[in-house]
């Protein structure tokens, strides 16, 4: 707990705070930073659930705004002690244009750190990726490495390039003088693949396969890891970077943190069974039903007829020749770095974080009913 002195003098602003990964971490600081005074979520959509959090003891302040806009950034940055930087375009399936990705992700990080420069907000905690190191191009796989595995990072497609360049921008930010002279300490989290309450894709597969009777088909073959990590968890090490940030800054500063917890490493289809196992679906086959070079094949189909329908309208499927690589190249970390340098402890349990998944595909289900 923190002392009297203290107390709720702390104001944090966190940008993305209305999205899957944005709404947790918000959460978490008002369960667990005694410190704040005030909470400033910025998001280009305000959530209508910010409503209720407003009645709380601490300041919760909803603002609307995009962080392409570098004066709408500053405004909501003034005064703030830290900054929690999540908002970002994720989009691997070709929604967005290349250049709008590069805006938001690039130029929206950029003018983050313009304005902790120019308002004096010291601490600077940036969501990266996973994907900021790979899988690369070339499918090589990064089996259970760390923050210092050597690993050949290749990058083509829009989204891990931005991620990549905007994790380099905060990383070289990092002992900027900000104003009044303090030093700006940064750093960064690469989470894997972000699993939990409110996860769009793991809804997408649960309603695909309630329309295919209960069936999810195998593509993917089951020695294929790929790395997962609940959303529990990853908010709680944003929460946990943010505080002690300050008091470790020579020791963090600068630095680079995959986010992990005891989650088991499976592949991605097999993963998600965990989950949707529980709720009534099946997945068919032990072996991918189809051989990768047809997958390869339909996942090219898709891009040439996202790219020949663009001008109607958009389509946007599942499987690209991107996402094909990303599930069908072992990625998975194994580290401690977290825990040596700042005290990280996953929050949830492997077991508690499953349960919490179930349950809240299960609302879905009767949701939806
Ligand atoms: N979901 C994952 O598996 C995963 C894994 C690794 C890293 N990340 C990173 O975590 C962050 C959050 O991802 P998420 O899965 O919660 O995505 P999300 O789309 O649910 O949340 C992103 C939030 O950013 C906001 N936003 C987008 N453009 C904005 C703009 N121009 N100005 C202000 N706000 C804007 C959106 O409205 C949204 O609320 C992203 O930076 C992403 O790159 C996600
Ligand atoms: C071939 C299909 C048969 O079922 C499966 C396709 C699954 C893909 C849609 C997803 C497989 C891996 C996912 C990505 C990964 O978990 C990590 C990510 C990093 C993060 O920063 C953004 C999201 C993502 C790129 C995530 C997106 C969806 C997958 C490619």
């Amino acid at each position: 707990m923190a002392n009297s002195a203290q107390a709720q003098k702390l104001v944090y602003l966190v940008t993305g705070g209305c999205g899957f990964l944005g709404e947790h971490v918000v959460r978490m600081l008002l369960q667990q930073e005694p410190r704040l005074r005030e909470l400033r979520i910025f998001d280009l959509h305000l959530g209508p659930w910010l409503e209720e959090l407003k009645t709380g003891p601490v300041q919760v302040t909803a603002i609307q705004g995009d962080v392409t806009q570098a004066h709408e950034v500053a405004a909501a940055m003034d005064g703030a002690h830290v900054v929690i930087h999540i908002a970002g375009l994720v989009d691997v399936f070709g929604r967005a244009s290349p250049k709008t990705i590069h805006e938001v992700n690039v130029q929206g990080t950029q003018n983050v750190i313009e304005a902790c420069v120019q308002t004096g907000t010291q601490f600077l905690v940036y969501t990266s990726s996973m994907e900021v190191v790979g899988p690369n191009i070339k499918g090589h796989p990064f089996y259970r490495g760390n923050e210092d595995t050597p690993y050949e990072a290749v990058h083509k497609h829009p989204y891990p390039c931005s991620k990549a360049l905007a994790e380099r921008l905060v990383l070289e930010a990092n002992g900027r003088k900000v104003r009044g002279g303090l030093p700006l300490v940064t750093c960064a989290l690469r989470p894997t693949g972000i699993y939990g309450e409110g996860h769009q894709i793991m809804r997408d597969f649960y309603h695909q396969g309630l329309r295919l009777g209960g069936r999810l088909f195998r593509a993917i073959p089951t020695s294929v890891e790929h790395g997962r990590v609940y959303v529990g968890n990853v908010a709680w090490m944003h929460v946990l970077v943010a505080r002690e940030l300050e008091q470790w800054a020579a020791l963090m500063g600068g630095q680079v943190y995959f986010c992990y917890d005891k989650s088991p490493y499976k592949s991605y289809e097999d993963f998600n069974m965990e989950f949707l196992g529980p709720c009534g679906l099946r997945l068919v086959g032990a072996r991918p039903l189809l051989p990768y070079w047809l997958l390869v094949l339909l996942a090219t189909l898709n891009a040439l007829l996202q790219w020949l329908l663009r001008p109607l309208l958009l389509y946007a499927p599942l499987l690209n020749p991107y996402t094909l690589a990303v599930a069908n190249t072992t990625f998975t970390v194994s580290t401690n770095k977290a825990q040596r340098h700042f005290g990280y402890e996953p929050l949830f349990s492997w077991e508690d974080s499953r349960t919490r998944t179930i349950r809240w595909v299960q609302a879905l289900e009767s949701s939806a009913q």
